[in-house]
């Protein structure tokens, strides 16, 4: 496993340009395989979970042709269905989450859909059954195997329906509008979850000769057609890592521009640093973050009492980005109540910042409480072991400002979402090796 070594405490200066999104390219690249046809795609961000999706992808049978970096071309002319049934696929389709999505397609254009328990973060129970009660509702009968977490749709056609999602979940909707633009008939989809990842890649469909409407709200209708088309799709800036740069700023006190990060699908991700007291300065598209010199100091409700930070689907804040103000929050001037709703397991990681000297009650595994030492303690280097992507990120951040050498470990979890991170961080001026 790889191991990241840090010299902090340095201040970082210049630009950046974030990758493409990788929770929009997992969704975007399963859509190749509602058509035979070939579809272009722009952007797309070299990280590991993306490079699995592509080689899954590319053992299904798609053509898969690499015009650039970050450009290919996706072919699913045949899919290689019997492949579905291999040892192969169990270990492939669960190396991360976004695998999950390949059943929509696969069910709506060949009749069948399978898929191990898929991998992505461990950050507490991550069910499914938003995915399968939808697919069933569309008329596919299913099958779950308990011995080897195998689940399994089948259908010779799918009817449109009308349904009410449990919640809405961001997979679970892409997965369910994949496998209706085929059905037969009009689909409605409410409580849909409507990230901009999910707008993307509705907007891609009907560009593929989809009939969907109310893209971007939590009610879809979906006229089903019979066969979709090739196109050219090129993917969103990744928010989640505009946000992490952000807060990688503000914590290093260094001047940074993010630069093309498409502004209007950022939603509350600039006001949420805002309320940290971050300077987030919008420069044409782009991000300006001046060097915090003074620090920055946290907001109060107008009432006085102590700020909440916490997550819901959107328009509200994205629980991805809840580590990130965390860690950036032991530095600010006051205090701060993180409530993380959605999963139960992702702020034990807190202990490690601890250990480094920050000041943070864990409350309950849902919702910590950060004292901002306001710069006038700095953090101290240590070792550690990135438990998860943005817990990862999180610590680089806090090793990044801490004072001293830092080591951290099962690097990999950052390298499956973050792009070269480390030569473009040593570009900003950072001291960090790839060990
Ligand atoms: C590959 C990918 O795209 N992964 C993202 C996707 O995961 P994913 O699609 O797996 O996450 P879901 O949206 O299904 O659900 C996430 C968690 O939130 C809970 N939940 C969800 C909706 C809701 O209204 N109420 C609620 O409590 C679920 O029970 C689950 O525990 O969306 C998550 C939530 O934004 C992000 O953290 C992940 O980065
Ligand atoms: C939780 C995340 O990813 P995944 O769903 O792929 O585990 C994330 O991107 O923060």
């Amino acid at each position: 496993m790889g191991i990241f070594k840090i010299e902090g405490g340095k201040q970082l200066k210049g630009q950046i340009q974030p990758q493409g999104a990788k929770n929009e390219a997992l969704q975007i690249l399963c859509a190749v395989l509602l058509t035979p046809e070939k579809v272009t795609i722009h952007n797309i961000p070299d990280i590991i979970d993306v490079n699995k999706l592509i080689d899954l992808l590319g053992n299904l049978g798609v053509t898969v042709e690499k015009l650039a970096s970050g450009s290919y071309t996706f072919q699913a002319k045949t899919v290689n269905l019997q492949y579905l049934e291999s040892e192969a696929f169990k270990q492939d389709g669960r190396g991360l989450r976004g695998s999950i999505m390949i059943v929509g397609p696969l069910l709506a254009r060949f009749g069948k859909g399978y898929i191990p328990k898929p991998g992505g973060d461990k950050i507490g129970r991550r069910r499914l059954d938003t995915h399968f009660e939808g697919f069933i509702k569309l008329g596919a009968t299913f099958r779950y195997n308990r011995e080897d977490y195998f689940y399994g749709v089948e259908a010779t056609q799918l009817q449109g329906t009308n349904m009410l999602l449990d919640e809405a979940s961001v997979t679970g909707t892409a997965n369910i509008v994949m496998a209706a633009v085929l059905a037969k008939g009009t689909t409605t989809i409410y409580n849909a979850a409507c990230e901009p990842y999910l707008q993307q890649l509705c907007n891609m469909l009907n560009r593929m000769g989809a009939k969907i409407k109310g893209i971007g709200s939590n009610l879809l209708t979906i006229e089903g057609v019979t066969s979709l088309q090739g196109t050219v799709h090129t993917m969103l800036p990744d928010m989640i890592e505009i946000g992490s740069w952000i807060g990688l700023a503000a914590m290093t006190k260094s001047e940074l521009t993010i630069t093309n990060v498409n502004w209007e699908y950022l939603g509350q991700i600039p006001n949420v640093f805002r309320k940290l007291g971050i300077t987030v300065e919008k420069r044409g598209d782009d991000i300006f973050i001046p060097a915090h010199k003074n620090g920055y100091e946290i907001q109060n409700y107008i009432d006085g009492s102590v700020l909440t930070i916490s997550d819901a689907p959107w328009p509200g804040f994205t629980p991805d980005l809840l580590s990130i103000i965390l860690v950036v929050a032991t530095q600010a001037r006051g205090s701060v109540l993180i409530h993380q709703k959605m999963f139960e397991s992702r702020l034990f990681f807190v202990d490690k910042l601890i250990d480094m000297g920050a000041k943070i009650i864990l409350c309950d595994p849902h919702r910590a409480v950060v004292i901002g030492h306001d710069f006038k303690s700095q953090l101290k280097a240590t070792t550690m072991t990135s438990p998860d992507i943005r817990a990862g990120v999180s610590l680089l951040i806090a090793a990044l400002s801490a004072k001293g050498t830092s080591t951290i470990h099962n690097i990999e979890q950052i390298d499956r979402g973050y792009e070269h991170i480390d030569m473009r961080l040593k570009a900003i001026g950072a001291q960090i090796e790839r060990v």
